[in-house]
């Protein structure tokens, strides 16, 4: 039925009853969940709840067996992995995929979206524009002052960050994380915490994550996945005192 007045809120992301089946094993059951624009949502569970499942599904690496994953009005499940990427959804996965031989510059300009063969003044033009959104972005990723270094010298934290730039360059709507903050420190899982909270102005993101302290500094809400399924959902605070929540995940 159709309430008069009120239009249904446009989410930016809108999953619903999504289904994938491995060999008749439903590793993601009948799965609904709304993210909102410029919102942060972290999903927690147990190893093999499903979670990595559900950001493959996103991204389009693993094909639904049923269900919609709507993104900005756009059918994601009927789309190819590079036309989702066009269509503003970055994912990272847990390894780092930089260039250790190239320098912090290089390792963003290359990852800067190609447009139509260009010339003259018009690649004068661009240049510009990739060296302005290169300098932005390494100072979101605390990189601005090693621009010209080389990869490789970067810790393991700076490495997820500069990776996380190479999907900041090319501006997705949604950025999806995996485990962003495992093996940090803990001051660069602080600086990770400021990071997510500045790019959210332009976007939103969607985080898995096992590490709870981060998960109380970042959520704004949460989903807690189990057998491939919702089995609580809401602020920090609703989930990590669900008796449900207790005793799957967090009692451990
Ligand atoms: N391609 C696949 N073929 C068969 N089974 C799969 C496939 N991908 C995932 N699974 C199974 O689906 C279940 C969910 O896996 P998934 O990796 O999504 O869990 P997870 O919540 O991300 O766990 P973790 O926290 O350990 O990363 C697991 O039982 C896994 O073995």
């Amino acid at each position: 039925m159709t309430t008069i007045g009120t239009p249904p809120k446009d989410y930016l992301l809108a999953v619903e009853a999504l289904t994938v089946s491995f060999d008749g094993f439903k590793a993601v059951n009948d799965l609904s969940f709304y993210v909102d624009e410029n919102e942060i949502r972290v999903i927690i569970g147990p190893n093999g709840a499903g979670k990595t499942t559900v950001l493959d599904l996103i991204c389009g690496k693993t094909k639904a067996t049923a269900g919609s994953i709507r993104f900005r009005g756009a059918e994601l499940t009927k789309m190819s992995e590079s036309q989702i990427v066009l269509s503003g959804v970055g994912r990272k996965f847990q390894t780092p995929s930089i260039y250790d031989d190239l320098t912090i510059f290089e390792n963003l300009e290359i990852s800067y979206p190609k447009g139509r063969s260009v010339w003259g003044a018009l690649t004068f033009k661009r240049d510009q524009a990739v060296r302005d959104r290169v300098e932005e972005v390494s100072e979101i990723i605390f990189l601005k002052d090693k621009l010209h270094e080389r990869a490789a010298f970067l810790s393991h934290g700076q490495k997820q960050w500069l990776e996380i730039g190479m999907l900041l360059i090319q501006d997705p709507e949604l950025l999806m994380l995996d485990e962003p903050v495992a093996g940090m420190s803990v001051s660069e899982r602080i600086k990770t915490a400021e990071l997510l909270n500045t790019i959210i102005k332009n976007r939103s993101v969607l985080v898995i994550e096992h590490d709870m302290k981060f998960v109380e500094d970042i959520a704004h809400k949460v989903t807690v996945l189990h057998q491939g399924k919702i089995l609580s959902e809401g602020s920090m605070q609703k989930v990590k005192t669900d008796p449900k929540v207790v005793e799957v995940y967090l009692g451990h």
